[in-house]
């Protein structure tokens, strides 16, 4: 018996041995690849974030160029490490925030994003590399973050932000920072905000044009205060239809970053009543004040008739992503497909192919023989690409010969503005131009892409 009871200490301590000696190289591991970060699909309660009492000698080291400054100095740069932020989209203002707020020694990072890395997000969303294409962003920006600043907490939520979600997220973060890019998402994340009492650090960024404001935050309005009720879906335009030079997001992301740096630090927003604009070509930023927190708002004001979150896509009429948009204003024997098309093009006969796109677009692909006349111009009754329609109309007409209405297609990006096109030109057909049978291709040139020729240019 005894004997046995030593054999089993013996076995033990060895098996304590072994057990000390993978912790010491777990350990090592840890610290040589910093980078390895578990990807949370669902929100996950948080343990409260601790911070050091006082700067280290490698705080001090890191940090020495921004403890210089009497506006922040060590209890300003304490209080950014007890800070934790969540970061709302990591595409073109969410890579630049990230970026500045883990360099400064932010505490913790929620780096939030559905989407996974595209090619054509690279040339403004400058934490993914080309060898991050498919990975999901929140897991490529947090590895990128946690590079540049092992000490701070990263945590990346591959997950789309909802109304089941946003509240119990939000609850554990001390700020907030819309880099969303559509207005569901803008109305959902104020909302939250509101109910959990955050403060809000909202930026956009479009074509060469930048806003940025600080809402719910000491005192001052919230989103819904200045904007009770969502535009118009078909009003509202995205990076992936308007474009955006790099550049213009990466100012927004980056003044974001100031803006939750002085708030974290204690130095405080000047943004929170305030609407800043930043033109790129004129290389001007201009500041108007806003309107106070209104009384009446919805979820801010004295009887608020949101009081949880809602369903924020019916809200908005549209969905809470950039991506599926798709109008549907024409009956069913308006449209047809691109396969359809692809037959009428083999078969060769008399048509009009009227592709509506502006004229950068058009530069950058094209089906053969299409016809170039913006939507605008439609819209506006240019009459120089009136006449040009006319021509062609005729043309066909003589082609066909006879009492005829020739056929034209209406073709664009990604068939929204040619549904807008039919709209127009059948009101036009047999007043302003002759009479003409108007069809829209469903879809436009990227379910071409996608479904006919896949080497034609996708953008
Ligand atoms: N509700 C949401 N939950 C999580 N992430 C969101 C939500 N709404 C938007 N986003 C993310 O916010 C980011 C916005 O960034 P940005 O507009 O630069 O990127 P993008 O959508 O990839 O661009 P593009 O329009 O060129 O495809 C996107 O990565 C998008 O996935
Ligand atoms: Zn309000």
């Amino acid at each position: 018996m005894a004997q046995e009871v030593c054999c089993l200490k013996a076995q033990l301590k060895e098996k304590e041995k072994e057990i000390a000696a993978l912790k010491k190289k777990l350990a090592q591991l840890e610290k040589s690849h910093p980078t390895v970060l578990e990807l949370h699909d669902k929100v996950t309660p948080l343990t409260p974030l601790t911070s050091n009492p006082a700067l280290s000698n490698e705080d001090i080291m890191r940090y020495s160029r921004q403890l210089l400054l009497p506006d922040l100095g060590v209890r300003g740069q304490l209080n950014l490490s007890k800070t934790s932020v969540l970061i709302v989209g990591c595409g073109g203002l969410g890579c630049p925030l990230a970026q500045y707020l883990a360099a400064a020694g932010i505490g913790r990072l929620g780096l939030l994003d559905y989407d996974e890395v595209e090619l054509s997000n690279l040339h403004r969303q400058v934490l993914h590399g080309e060898e991050n294409q498919g990975q999901a962003k929140a897991l490529s920006a947090a590895n990128a973050v946690k590079r540049l600043n092992s000490t701070v907490e990263c945590i990346p939520y591959h997950l789309q932000l909802s109304s089941d979600n946003a509240v119990q997220l939000i609850q554990q973060y001390d700020i907030v920072a819309d880099c969303s890019d559509n207005v569901p998402t803008r109305y959902l994340v104020n909302d939250a905000c509101v109910l959990s009492g955050k403060p809000l650090v909202s930026a956009s960024a479009l074509r060469m044009e930048g806003q940025l404001t600080v809402y719910n935050y000491r005192g001052g309005p919230c989103y819904r205060c200045l904007y009770p009720l969502p535009p118009p879906p078909e009003t509202v335009t995205n990076c992936s239809d308007g474009g955006v030079l790099g550049v213009v997001p990466g100012i927004m992301g980056c003044f974001q970053a100031l803006e939750v740096l002085k708030i974290a630090s204690g130095h405080g927003s000047s943004c929170g009543q305030q609407l800043v604009m930043f033109d790129a070509q004129d290389a001007r930023f201009r500041s108007i004040k806003l309107r106070p927190k209104q009384p009446g708002c919805a979820v801010c004001g004295e009887n608020p008739s949101v009081t949880q979150l809602v369903d924020y896509e019916a809200f908005c009429g549209s969905a809470a992503t950039d991506k599926c948009l798709k109008l549907n204003l024409l009956s069913k024997d308006q449209r047809i497909t691109v396969q359809d098309y692809k037959s009428i093009m083999d078969d060769a006969g008399p048509h009009l192919l009227l592709d509506v796109r502006p004229l950068v677009e058009v530069d950058i692909c094209h089906l053969p023989s299409s016809l170039n006349i913006p939507l605008s111009s439609l819209q506006e009754r240019k009459s120089e690409h009136l006449q040009l329609l006319q021509e062609r109309i005729s043309e066909l007409k003589q082609q066909m010969a006879g009492d005829c209405r020739p056929p034209v297609y209406v073709i664009c990006k990604q068939g929204n503005d040619s549904q807008k096109a039919v709209q127009v030109l059948d009101k036009m057909s047999g007043s302003e131009v002759d009479n003409i049978a108007v069809k829209d291709i469903s879809g436009g040139l990227m379910a071409w892409a996608k479904r006919i020729d896949p080497t034609f240019p996708q953008y």
